[in-house]
């Protein structure tokens, strides 16, 4: 497996900024990855997600191979190919996935089986599989263990048994990734909110020998405090020279905790699905504009954003295309989410670069206290 290279070229306290270089191209860290998870960044071309200053994005496994199917993908030349993206790409292994969408799953020792949310039929997914369907099907530069997301909150003994799964599903992940030299497969630690099972995970994980280290069971409705304490209890663990990543995160308040904390990745359907429904968000914080009070507000979205989306369209605007209903709101609000993300990452890395993070963090914290919860 390979282990594509890691160059932190600054720090400030635990936030740490750099580039993880990949055959496909460089990731510069933190990184936000838009979530792409059927193959499609919603409502947006790939090109916007490009220019919007995204390095890689994230597709999923569950969704992918019960529509159109994982091989269908690599008939079709591969997820890149298919999507039309074609910088590095993350998949999830199906684990989060079946957990949280899938009817009538049923556990072993050696996998999942399931039934599709689509169309009710029978799938199952194993380390070998998931691994198979991520890396050869869909041809992931970065491919996620398969593991089990334990349920929150959950007992001490409920969470070792799942992370002990999980230390033996990424065991299996890695014997079937085998000798890649071109893509990488990461670990994901589990434990719950626990702090000695967060350390026995993590210490697990890290001598199991993963190109990175993914921070699991967080965003599953923990809040902020509890994920940050969790993210406090894992970090001492992990080495400096792997990128660590936490999935499903988040908030732009989580964003700037957690590189405080000292994580480089993140992804999150958060800039397309509140996109979708009106919130846009803002170095001000967020704002719904569905909101009567944008009706006749002649005022861009955020003017600190490099965007058209952001910059070019009134809130009045938006207030009219999202109470008509009109297909442009979800695209164009999607689009400066997306942008606004990606802004907020690249002043975070300018930030840690020239040692001015902690100023930057307390105005955000200031800024965006109520959007703590
Ligand atoms: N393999 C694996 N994948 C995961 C994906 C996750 N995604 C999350 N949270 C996403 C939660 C989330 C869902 C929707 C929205 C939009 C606003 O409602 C925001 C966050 N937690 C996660 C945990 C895991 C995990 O342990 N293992």
């Amino acid at each position: 497996m390979a282990v594509f290279p890691f160059e932190i070229s600054a720090t400030e306290g635990k936030a740490r900024t750099g580039v993880l270089k990949t055959p496909r191209g460089d990731i510069r860290t933190p990184a936000f990855m838009p979530v792409g998870t059927a193959g499609t960044v919603k409502a947006l071309y790939m090109d916007q997600v490009k220019d919007a200053g995204a390095d890689i994005i994230l597709g999923n496994t569950y969704h992918l191979m019960l529509r159109p199917g994982a091989e269908r993908v690599q008939r079709l030349g591969g997820l890149h190919a298919f999507a039309h993206w074609n910088g590095p790409m993350l998949t999830d292994s199906g684990g989060f996935q079946v957990w949280s969408l899938a009817q009538l799953r049923k556990m072993d020792p050696d996998g999942v089986t399931f039934q599709s949310h689509i169309d009710g039929s029978t799938h199952r997914l194993t380390p070998a599989r998931s691994i198979e369907i991520q890396a050869d099907l869909l041809g992931a530069d970065i491919s996620m263990q398969l593991d089990e997301c334990t349920d929150y909150p959950c007992t001490h003994e409920e969470a070792e048994r799942s992370l002990d799964l999980s230390l033996d599903w990424g065991q299996r992940s890695l014997d079937a990734f085998g000798d890649r030299d071109a893509q990488t497969l990461f670990g994901i630690i589990q434990g719950s909110n626990y702090a000695d099972l967060r350390e026995k995970s993590a210490k697990g994980v890290v001598s199991q020998g993963f190109g990175g280290l993914a921070l699991g069971g967080l965003a599953v409705g923990e809040g902020h405090d509890q994920m940050c304490a969790t993210i406090d209890m894992t970090v001492p663990h992990l080495p400096d020279h792997l990128p660590r990543y936490v999935m499903g995160v988040g908030k732009p308040i989580d964003l700037v905790e957690s590189v405080a904390r000292g994580i480089d990745m993140f992804d999150c359907v958060l800039p397309t699905r509140s996109g979708r429904h009106g919130q846009a968000w803002t170095w001000d914080g967020p704002v719904n504009v569905k909101n009567a009070r944008f009706a006749e507000d002649v005022s861009p979205l955020d003017e600190a954003v490099n965007c058209p989306a952001s910059q070019d369209y009134s809130r009045a605007y938006y207030h009219h295309l999202f109470k008509a209903g009109e297909y442009l709101g979800p695209m164009l609000l999607s689009w400066h989410n997306t942008a606004f993300f990606q802004a907020l990452m690249q002043e975070i890395r300018a930030s840690i670069a020239e040692g001015r993070f902690e100023a930057l963090r307390t105005r955000l914290q200031t800024a965006w206290a109520s959007t703590k919860s």
